[in-house]
């Protein structure tokens, strides 16, 4: 299993300026995608998941939009070597001085530092740290920077590098094509196939993804196909730009139980086939435990907890995690079902209290007046995270509580950059 991240998403803060209001949808998050592996994003309504998946796909829109000090890099070299040659104007080698700035911010993951860099200008999002921008054929390492993707960069990223299955199949089908039409486009834009090569390829991606009599079907429209059917072709469209990452916001919540199984082992059979890196999306625990790797459990715009999925599960440390998995039927055999009573508020002003804090069993005067930063659990490496003051619970309770001021103390001293990096989910060899 690999660990390397392909995609590599930090600080990222996403916000709604409305008349009445700005809206922290997405209020620093931090996290990695790597390839062959699923993330779950899990919450419920309004925690910021679907936001932080169109973030990513270049997706929000006015009156919303991504904060300067995000950062969200696509971190594949022969993206970046194929983009320098594509799009040279939007290239840049910040290779020898990246490594200076290396030396100050050990894990280069403080996106200003490099941004600051003198030959860095607006327009440039494709940044060669290994080679000659100039030069594509000594690239050896760089990431795509989305939180700047414009214009063609952007639409060769998204659905090419990076593509989205909704939860509504039919938002991606267009009643008045054929399946097979759109797949064909897809893969004439993404891969530069046409005619009877197109359609030989149509017809063998909806086999990859388990349509029955795929060589009849492509030529029928999706009003034709149910709904099962219908995702599996939105799922054969997206695979047809052959992307690095897939990213499912609820993909099965709008399908009956058994064909939502279905599609859970189909995704799991393609991340395998293919080496993608899924984030999947959804508000439902046993979905999460059927598909992810790791998990990250969002609420009002934060990653309170994230872990590998079996940790997760066996032993939760944030009480909102705690009270999601009490909420999943039939996990505590007879019980009556628990729900966390209330619902997320909107987080509409910074995060300097924990926000779960009025619906939390567990929280104390202290929870009101600071804002839990995401600890290692046990003194770990940062595989295991919650942001709650309960956490480290190896030290004395003064201690704890010095631990979050002094993160959010630093936060605010910096605007834009996150020095503190504890919180960084990183992959073990697990
Ligand atoms: N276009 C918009 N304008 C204003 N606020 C928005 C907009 N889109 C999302 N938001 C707000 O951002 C927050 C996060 O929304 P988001 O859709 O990401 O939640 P979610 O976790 O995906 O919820 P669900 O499970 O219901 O899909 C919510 O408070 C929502 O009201
Ligand atoms: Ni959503």
């Amino acid at each position: 299993m690999t660990t390397d991240s392909i995609l590599s998403v930090r600080d990222l803060q996403t916000a709604f300026f409305t008349d009445k209001e700005v809206i922290r949808a997405v209020d620093g998050v931090d996290f990695d995608l790597a390839p062959g592996t699923t993330t779950g994003i899990v919450g419920e309504s309004g925690s910021g998941k679907s936001v932080t998946a169109r973030s990513i796909m270049g997706l929000v829109e006015s009156p919303g939009r991504i904060l300067d000090g995000s950062s969200i890099r696509f971190e594949h070299a022969d993206t970046v070597r194929e983009f320098a040659e594509r799009f040279p104007e939007r290239a840049v080698t910040v290779g020898s001085d990246a490594a200076s700035t290396a030396v100050a911010d050990p894990d280069g993951d403080d996106p200003s530092a490099l941004y600051d860099h003198p030959r860095v200008d607006e327009s440039d999002c494709i940044f060669v740290t290994e080679g000659d921008a100039s030069d594509p054929s000594t690239i050896e390492d760089g990431f795509v920077e989305l939180t700047r993707c414009t214009g063609e960069v952007q639409r060769a990223m998204r659905g090419g590098r990076i593509a989205m299955v909704f939860q509504d199949p039919l938002t991606s089908l267009n009643p008045v094509y054929t399946v097979g039409n759109q797949i064909e486009e897809a893969l004439e834009l993404h891969q530069d196939l046409s005619g009877q090569a197109a359609t030989r390829e149509a017809i063998s991606l909806l086999e990859d993804v388990g349509i029955p009599d795929a060589r009849r079907r492509v030529s029928e429209y999706p009003h034709q196909f149910s709904g099962g059917m219908q995702q599996r072709a939105v799922i054969a469209m997206a695979l047809a730009c052959d992307p690095e990452v897939l990213i499912c916001d609820e993909p099965t919540t709008a399908l009956d139980v058994t064909i939502q199984a279905q599609i859970l082992d189909l995704l799991a059979d393609l991340q395998e086939t293919r080496d993608l890196a899924i984030m999947f999306i959804t508000h439902d625990m046993g979905v999460i435990a059927e598909i992810a790797d790791r998990v990250n459990v969002m609420y009002a715009g934060e990653i309170v907890e994230t872990a590998g999925v079996e940790e997760l599960f066996a032993a939760p440390k944030h009480p909102y995690t705690r009270g999601l998995l009490e909420a999943i039927p039939g996990r505590h055999g007879g019980e009556r079902l628990r729900t966390i009573e209330g619902s997320v508020p909107t987080p509409n002003e910074p995060a300097t209290y924990c926000r779960f804090a009025p619906r939390c069993p567990e929280a104390t005067e202290e929870c009101s007046k600071i804002h839990p930063d995401a600890v290692p659990i046990d003194g770990g490496d940062g595989d295991h995270t919650a942001a709650c003051l309960l956490y480290p619970e190896e030290l004395p309770t003064e201690a704890t509580l010095e631990r979050h001021l002094e993160a959010g103390v630093e936060t605010d001293a910096e605007p834009g950059a996150k020095p503190d990096t504890s919180g960084r989910p990183t992959r073990g060899d697990d």
